[in-house]
C-alpha cells in the first residue's frame, strides 16, 4: 500500500451513480477506428458486437484519443503504443513518458550528470562501453536519434572503447527498414572512429528472436541474446552489421524482427564485443517490458531462468528504471515518470474488489502498466491477477484466435462468481496479429477479439453490471502504409508496403450494460477526451468521484 494515511485515499461518493456495480473494463489491444477499406481488418471482419455499440446507442459510444500528446509522447506523429496506453488508462492523467524525458535528459545535458551515468562512467578508463538496444525511429521502446546523441555525449565524456548491440525492429517500423538504421549507426561509428574512439557494432539480431521478449514468455528469446551480446557466441558471424542484416533477411529469409542472432568478427574470426569483466553495459530502451527479463539477467546475482555460463563484473545500467516496485535496474541513465496514486490503488482503498486477466504476451499490461509500471497487487485479499499461458515460439498469424476465448471465459467466471466488482482484461488479437502484417490472419483475430467481448457482456447482462470497452491504440484498423491522400503505397518494386505498426487513430470507448443508470450517456463538452479520461469514467460507474487532478469523467448523468 502506498505510503498515504487512509483518509487520503478516500474517493467522494458520486451524487448520481451507485455503488456495488459489477463493471467489465475491456481493452481491446490494437483497435483503432479508420476508413472502412480493404485494409481495415476490423471492418472486413464479421465483428457484430463492436458494431452494435456504435450503431444502436450513439450517446454511448464515442472516439478518443490515443496517440501524441494526449498520452504523454513527445509529438503528434507519435502513434500510441500498449505501455503509454495502459498508463493512460490506469492513471487517468497524462505524464510525460520515457520518451519525452530521455529527449529532454539528452538535450539539456543533465544525462551525464545523473547517478546512473556516473555509475558507468567507472568503465570508461579501462573497459568498454556496451550499449544493448532496439534500433529503430519507432519511439515506442527506444529512438535511433537518442542513441546516436548518447554515443555522442559518451564519447565527449571519455568513453574510449564502445560497442553496440542492437536488435532489429520491422515491428513499430517497415520491415525492411533496418538496413538504413544500421547505415546511418555505421556512419557515425565511424565518425566516431575518426575523433579516436573505438567504437564498433559488435552483435544483433531481430527484436521477436532475440532479447526483446517480454513478460517471461518465452527465456529462449534472451538467451539468444545473452550468448552473442555477452559472450560473443552466435550460428552467425560477419565482418559487417549492414551485410549481416542484409544477407540474413535473404537467407534464411527472415523478416527484420525475427533475424537470428549474429556477431560481428575480426579479421581472425574473434568476436569484436564481448561483455567482459569491468565493462559497463547500458540498455537504452527507455520502454520496460521488452528490457526486464535481460535486465534481471545482467543484475541478478541469483538468476536461474538459463545458464549465463559467465556472468560479467559489469557497470549496467538502464536507459530508465524499469520496474518500480523491483526497483529493477537499480542504475539508470533518466528517471522514469513517477506515475502514482494509479486508480488501480484508489479503488482497492474504496473497496472495490478486482480481477485482471490477459494471456502472458499482454499480462503485464492491464496489471503492470495499468498500476504505473508497478509489478503485483497493491492488495492480495482485494485483488486477483489471472495469467493464461500464451502459445510459445509461434508468430501469432498461426493462431489468430490466441487466447481471446479463455480470456473472456475466465472473466466470465470472475463476473458470475460475484466475488469482484471490477473485471479487466485485454484482449491481444487486433495488435499482436496486427504486427505480423498479415492481413487475412488479422481479419480472423478481430472476429476473435468480437466474440469474446459478447461473451463477457452477456455474463455482466445475467448480473445486472456496466461494460466498458475500449481500447489502447489503433492496429488492425489500418495495415497498409498511406501517402498523404490516405492513397496505399507502393515500394520501388511496386509491392504494397504493410503497415506492421500501431496507428495514430483515435479508438472507440462504449458504455452499457443493465447496470447501467438511466441517464448516463457521453458528456459533449470534452471533445479532445483521451484515455486519460477513462480512469475518473469507471471510478463514476463504480460510485465515486475521481480526484481533483485526474483528467476529467467522460460521462454525465442526465434526469429523464
Ligand atoms: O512491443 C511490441 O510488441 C510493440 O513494439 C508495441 O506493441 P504494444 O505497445 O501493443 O505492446
Ligand atoms: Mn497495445
Ligand atoms: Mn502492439
Amino acid at each position: 500500500m502506498g505510503s498515504k494515511g487512509q483518509n487520503a485515499w478516500k474517493l467522494a461518493d458520486h451524487p448520481k451513480l451507485p455503488k456495488g456495480k459489477t463493471i467489465a473494463m475491456v481493452v481491446l489491444d490494437g483497435w483503432g477506428e479508420a476508413r472502412p477499406d480493404e485494409y481495415n481488418c476490423i471492418h472486413v471482419a464479421d465483428t457484430p458486437t463492436m458494431d452494435s455499440f456504435k450503431t444502436t446507442a450513439p450517446e454511448k459510444w464515442r472516439l478518443i484519443k490515443a496517440h501524441g500528446s494526449a498520452v504523454g509522447l513527445p509529438s503528434e506523429d507519435d502513434m500510441g503504443n500498449s505501455e503509454v496506453g495502459h498508463n493512460a488508462l490506469g492513471a487517468g492523467r497524462i505524464f510525460a513518458q520515457g520518451a519525452k524525458l530521455v529527449d529532454s535528459a539528452l538535450a539539456s545535458g543533465k544525462i551525464y550528470g545523473g547517478e546512473g551515468f556516473k555509475y558507468i562512467k567507472q568503465s570508461f578508463d579501462n573497459g568498454t562501453l556496451h550499449l544493448i538496444g532496439l534500433l529503430s525511429d519507432g519511439g515506442v521502446h527506444s529512438r535511433l536519434d537518442q542513441l546516436l546523441l548518447l554515443l555522442k555525449g559518451a564519447a565527449e565524456q571519455g568513453a574510449k572503447r564502445i560497442r553496440v548491440h542492437f536488435l532489429t525492429d520491422g515491428r513499430d517500423v517497415l520491415d525492411g527498414s533496418s538496413v538504413g538504421f544500421v547505415e546511418t549507426l555505421e556512419k557515425d561509428l565511424s565518425n566516431l572512429r575518426e575523433k579516436g574512439v573505438d567504437a564498433q557494432i559488435a552483435s544483433g539480431g531481430g527484436r521477436m528472436y532475440v532479447t526483446m521478449d517480454r513478460y517471461e514468455n518465452d527465456w529462449n528469446v534472451v538467451k539468444r541474446g545473452w550468448d552473442a551480446q555477452v559472450l560473443g557466441e552466435a550460428p552467425y558471424k560477419f565482418r559487417s552489421a549492414v551485410e549481416a542484416v542484409k544477407k540474413l533477411r535473404e537467407e534464411p529469409k527472415a523478416n527484420d524482427q525475427y533475424l537470428p542472432p549474429f556477431v560481428i568478427v575480426d579479421e581472425s574470426g574473434n568476436p569484436v564485443g564481448p561483455v567482459k569483466d569491468g565493462d559497463a553495459v547500458v540498455t537504452f530502451n527507455f520502454r520496460a517490458d521488452r528490457m526486464t527479463m535481460l535486465a534481471k539477467a545482467l543484475e541478478y546475482a541469483d538468476f536461474d531462468k538459463f545458464d549465463r555460463v559467465r556472468v560479467p563484473k559489469i557497470y549496467y545500467a538502464g536507459m530508465l528504471q524499469y520496474d518500480g516496485e523491483l526497483k529493477l535496474p537499480s542504475h539508470y541513465l533518466v528517471s522514469p515518470p513517477e506515475i502514482e496514486r494509479t486508480s488501480g490503488e484508489y479503488l482497492v482503498h474504496n473497496g472495490v474488489r478486482t480481477f485482471a486477466c490477459s494471456e502472458t504476451v499482454k499480462f503485464g499490461h492491464v496489471t503492470f502498466f495499468w498500476n504505473g509500471n508497478r509489478s503485483g497487487c497493491f492488495n492480495e485479499e482485494m485483488e486477483e491477477y489471472v495469467e493464461i499461458p500464451s502459445d510459445v515460439g509461434i508468430t501469432f498469424n498461426v493462431q489468430p484466435k490466441m487466447k481471446a476465448l479463455e480470456i473472456a471465459e475466465k472473466a466470465r467466471d470472475a463476473i458470475l462468481s460475484g466475488k469482484f466488482d471490477q473485471i479487466r482484461v485485454n484482449l491481444p488479437n487486433g495488435d499482436m496479429v496486427g504486427h505480423t502484417g498479415d492481413i487475412e490472419a488479422t481479419v480472423v483475430a478481430c472476429k476473435a477479439a468480437d466474440e469474446a467481448v459478447k461473451t463477457i457482456i452477456d455474463a455482466i447482462e445475467q448480473v445486472g453490471g456496466i461494460y466498458v470497452i475500449t481500447a489502447d491504440h489503433g492496429n488492425a484498423e489500418d495495415m497498409v502504409k498511406r501517402d498523404k491522400s490516405g492513397a496505399p503505397q507502393l515500394d520501388k518494386g511496386g509491392k504494397l508496403q504493410i503497415l506492421t505498426s500501431h496507428t495514430l487513430k483515435p479508438v472507440p470507448i462504449a458504455i452499457g450494460g443493465p447496470g447501467l443508470k438511466a441517464g448516463t450517456r457521453f458528456r459533449n463538452d470534452v471533445p479532445t477526451g483521451g484515455l486519460a479520461n477513462v480512469a475518473a469514467t469507471v471510478m463514476n460507474l463504480h460510485g465515486f468521484i475521481a480526484p481533483d487532478d485526474y483528467e476529467p469523467t467522460l460521462i454525465e448523468v442526465v434526469d429523464n
